[in-house]
């Protein structure tokens, strides 16, 4: 039986008095890519964080790779690799020092070896000794994927990896998560581009109003969104735009 990689059981979280997360459930398999997709605001970092142990939930209990977030966050994050938005390479040096330098901070063996076979994983190697400054949004993106991938984790958390690139730089973004995908990696994805979410993603869900309203495959979603709008072969974004509608 697949082993299910994260499990997220009644979490709910809020900020002041606004309840952002109000009781979410979902579990990921192993080898699975899971696409949390909502509005802007609908809380997909909000969960993110707490299962990165960047954040902790008001009650619910959430388990990556069979630890929990709260009671065993050491092991949550040797277990997960994160990234997000907005970069945390050093500009100033070149992406393999870049990479140097975080598989030497964590004590990963043999890791000029590792850097290198990082490095062709995410297609940088030929500009691997150009100083980061200098790189694209999409090269950019594409080391800061490659740092999270240095140490083998089990799980790996991309937080709108393509926001703000231009569809080229996303493009090149995309066809690393494909390659990561087909190596059987598990990965939880956010992202406002909804056909990435319908190309890639084994799984969908529309996290709305604090719970996730909506999972399923693609052909799943369109069966449903068949059977209640008698609208056959819908695209992602028809879906998610009466999800949210409903929803409202
Ligand atoms: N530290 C915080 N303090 C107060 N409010 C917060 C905090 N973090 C998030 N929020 C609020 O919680 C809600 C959910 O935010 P979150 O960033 O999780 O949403 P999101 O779905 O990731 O949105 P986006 O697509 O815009 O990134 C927002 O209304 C946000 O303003």
């Amino acid at each position: 039986m697949t082993k299910n990689m994260i499990r997220v059981s009644n979490v709910i979280k809020s900020f002041g008095d606004k309840e952002v997360l109000k009781g979410v459930d979902f579990e990921v398999k192993e080898g699975e890519v899971y696409a949390l997709l909502g509005s802007n605001g609908a809380g997909k970092t909000t969960m993110i964080n707490i299962l990165a142990t960047l954040l902790t939930a008001d009650s619910g209990t959430a388990m990556v790779n069979g630890y929990d977030v709260v009671k065993e966050a050491q092991n949550v994050r040797d277990s997960i690799a994160l990234t997000g938005q907005f970069s945390a390479l050093d500009e100033f040096m070149t992406g393999r020092e870049n990479l140097l330098l975080m598989a030497n901070l964590w004590k990963v063996p043999n890791a000029r070896e590792k850097v290198e076979e990082v490095l062709d994983k995410v297609g940088m190697t030929s500009a691997a000794d150009k100083r980061v400054k200098s790189y694209s949004g999409g090269m950019k993106r594409r080391v800061d994927i490659a740092m999270g991938l240095i140490s083998a984790r089990s799980v790996l958390f991309l937080d709108e990896p393509t926001t703000g690139l231009d569809p080229e730089a996303r493009y090149e973004v995309y066809e690393v998560i494909k390659e990561l995908k087909n190596e059987g990696t598990t990965i939880v994805l956010t992202t406002q581009y909804l056909k990435e979410a319908e190309e890639l993603a084994d799984k969908i869900a529309i996290l709305h109003g604090g719970q996730i309203v909506v999972e399923g495959d693609f052909s799943e979603l369109q069966a449903q969104h068949h059977k209640e709008h008698g609208e056959k072969n819908a695209n992602l974004e028809d879906i998610f735009i009466k999800v949210v509608k409903k929803g409202k």
